[in-house]
């Protein structure tokens, strides 16, 4: 089955009492950076910090993801350490052509073959940031194999657009629509971007609706309390459920007999109705609402 990504939360890899609780809130992938939440000073404690994590505490619950430097500063050895701890996926920030991925794939690979691990191993993300990054959105999340998806950040990319963020996120609508059609086309994740005012519930949950209704996997996140609102979002009703599963037993009594499109309940049945029924169980069972062996 597809990983879900609903919650991707990032953790600044400066602080080890987060590294070392972070598995306990429930997010499907954790981001440790080493970016824009880690000061100048503290970027090489912060390396060496994130590395040893990894190699030490039981991250096999989640996804792991470090969002790492551009090459153009401490990228390289950013790619060096992560790579040699194991870590699941790269995030490039602030990607803004299909080039940069390419770079950081191929030190990916090189580093990959010093540390004696199967090429190909290690995953990448990009985060799209600006004008020109979402206007090559399309090349960028068809640059590698190696990418699982690729997700908005509009902090940077209000900034680069002379805006800020409004709370209807009108501004983002673009870049929004933009990424996802990259990501859809391409047949990888689109990751929302970050909501920093961590105390507005409303507002949050209003965002988190919005995405959801676009098509976006998931959100990032940057604190605990909003991964259950997320989930709350992104949390199947009672009766989708009920109509996913008469879906998919529906169509495997078909494809028993040899057909591809059935009726359930009145209403036609084909391929991507099946796939969002599949959707719709992959959900409910990551929310705890039914078991697997229920379909
Ligand atoms: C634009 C961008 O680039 S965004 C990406 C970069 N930014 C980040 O990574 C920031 C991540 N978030 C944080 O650092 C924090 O959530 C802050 C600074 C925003 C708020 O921190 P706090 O005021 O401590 O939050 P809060 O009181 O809700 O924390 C509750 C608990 O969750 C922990 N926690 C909070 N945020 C995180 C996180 N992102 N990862 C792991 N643990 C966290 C706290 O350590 C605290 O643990 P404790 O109860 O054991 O002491
Ligand atoms: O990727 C994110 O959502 C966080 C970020 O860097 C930004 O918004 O600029
Ligand atoms: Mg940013």
């Amino acid at each position: 089955m597809e990983r879900l990504r609903r919650t991707m939360m990032f953790v600044p890899g400066s602080n080890a009492s987060m590294l070392r609780d972070a598995t306990l809130y429930g997010a499907d992938s954790l981001m440790f950076d080493l970016e824009d939440a880690v000061s100048l000073k503290e970027k090489d404690s912060a390396r060496l910090l994130v590395y040893h994590a990894l190699r030490t505490f039981d991250y096999t619950s989640v996804e792991t993801v470090v969002r790492i430097n551009g090459l153009d500063t401490v990228g390289r050895q950013d790619v060096e350490a992560m790579v040699s701890a194991g870590v699941n996926v790269i995030r490039l920030p602030k990607t803004e052509t299909a080039q940069d991925i390419v770079d950081v794939a191929e030190v990916i690979t090189e580093m990959e073959t010093k540390y004696g691990i199967k090429i190909g191993t290690i995953k990448m993300m990009a985060a799209i940031e600006s004008a020109e990054g979402v206007l090559n959105a399309r090349e960028i999340a068809q640059a590698s194999e190696r990418l699982i998806g690729i997700a908005l950040g509009a902090e940077d990319y209000v900034t680069n657009m002379k805006t800020h963020r409004y709370p209807d996120g009108q501004e983002l609508f673009f870049a929004r629509s933009f990424i996802l059609h990259a990501a859809r086309a391409a047949g990888i994740a689109a990751i929302d971007t970050v909501y920093s005012d961590i105390n507005n519930t409303k507002g949050f949950l209003a965002e988190v609706e919005r995405i959801k209704q676009l098509g976006f996997d998931g959100k990032s996140v940057i604190n605990p309390r909003q991964i259950p609102l997320v989930n709350s979002v992104y949390e199947p009703t009672e009766k989708e459920i009920q109509q996913a599963k008469e879906v998919i037993w529906g169509i495997r009594e078909a494809q028993a007999k040899g057909s591809g499109v059935i009726s359930v309940n009145g209403k036609m049945v084909d391929k991507p109705i099946v796939e969002r029924a599949e959707r719709v169980i992959a959900l409910a069972i990551a929310a705890k609402l039914i078991s697997e062996e229920e379909v």
